[in-house]
């Protein structure tokens, strides 16, 4: 019963069986194909406006090439202290942009906070010739903490940036978790909030391993295909990236497959927390937890078989997926209640 990640969670039924549909016969190739094309019409209906996208096969290349788009080498990118692009995509958004550099900023529960952002770029050097430009925001959405910005949040943090003339990324590796969890529309929690592009996340939540890159404002993407080209993303069979995204964004299925990791989650927050010891130390309020428990039970629970991080001393950081079985969630409550007990 493994909850270290959503990324240990298999394929979608409906997205392997959209992959067996688009592999019989031929079809045109490096994105000429009407999978692609089908998917770009059906993000925008989705966004509510026309969007260019760019599918690729990892959330790190997604957000490195997104950031590469927005920054130039001599840019910085302003972004929490615990983001991926900081923290675990290995120098990826450095390279892409040819040099920028990101500017960690910390926040409560994994999310920046309006004046802290602030106050950075107002003590930037601006038009200073020795120092680093800025350039870009990037936002997490739902965060590395398990948390979600809403609508209005975003909305603030994308004002002061383009206040001071950067553009705003959001890395949406759970994008789905998070508009699961706001009950928002897509477009009121990404451009109508002032956001320029979208890492849009899917392997995560169901796919094989597809991500999108989605611009809403398609003139920053006009050199976008030459990046991807370059960073060797490309696919010659586009067609097996979009037709899972089609699948995924077909009939609210990335919706259900979210709405159902974030159910798990809370559950297994409600039941972790009532138990003596445990002190939860973010909101839940997507699919992931970290909460703190005594050793005895982290232990008991690794001897029992169960996968989880470490995150750091006694806390614990369990992520839930689209497939969680209600079985194995309150399996684990069961058994750590029972370690709880002595
Ligand atoms: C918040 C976040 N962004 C981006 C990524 C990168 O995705 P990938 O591992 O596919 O490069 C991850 C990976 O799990 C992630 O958790
Ligand atoms: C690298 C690790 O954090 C991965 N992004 C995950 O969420 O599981």
């Amino acid at each position: 019963m493994n909850f270290m990640s959503d990324n240990v969670a298999g394929a979608a039924p409906e997205i392997l069986a959209a992959l067996t549909a688009a592999s019989q016969g031929t079809a045109p190739s490096y994105g000429a194909d009407e999978w692609t094309r089908r998917l770009t019409a059906r993000l925008s209906a989705l966004f509510e406006r026309e969007v260019a996208v760019f599918p690729v096969a990892t959330g790190t290349a997604a957000n490195a090439l997104a950031l590469a788009a927005l920054a130039p080498p001599w840019g910085s990118i302003y972004c929490h202290a615990e983001a991926h692009i900081h923290a675990d995509e290995c120098g990826a958004p450095e390279m892409y942009t040819g040099g920028a550099k990101l500017v960690p900023l910390d926040g409560i529960d994994g999310k920046l906070a309006p004046d802290t952002l602030s106050a950075a770029l107002e003590r930037a050097p601006k038009g200073f010739v020795h120092a680093v430009q800025p350039a870009a925001l990037s936002l997490t959405q739902a965060t590395e903490a398990g948390t979600v910005y809403s609508p209005a949040e975003v909305a603030a943090l994308s004002a002061i940036a383009s206040r001071h003339g950067l553009r705003v990324h959001m890395d949406g590796a759970r994008f789905a978790n998070a508009v699961a969890s706001l009950g928002c529309s897509p477009a009121d929690v990404t451009w109508r909030a002032g956001v320029d592009v979208l890492s849009f996340g899917a392997t995560k939540n169901g796919a094989l391993g597809a991500e999108a890159v989605v611009f809403f404002d398609r003139d920053l993407s006009a050199d976008f295909g030459y990046r991807r080209k370059r960073a060797a993303h490309l696919f010659s069979k586009m067609r097996f990236l979009s037709a899972q995204l089609e699948a995924y964004v077909t009939d609210g299925l990335w919706l259900h497959l979210a709405g159902h990791a974030n159910r798990m989650a809370r559950r297994l927050a409600d039941g972790l927390s009532a138990l003596p010891g445990a002190e939860p130390v973010h909101p839940v309020e997507a699919n992931e937890l970290f909460i703190a428990l005594p050793e005895p039970v982290i232990a008991g629970l690794e001897a029992a078989g169960f996968g989880f991080y470490r995150w750091n001393g006694s806390v614990l950081r369990l992520v839930t997926a689209w497939n969680t079985e209600q079985a194995h969630v309150d399996a684990l409550v069961a058994t750590a209640a029972k370690l709880s007990a002595g």
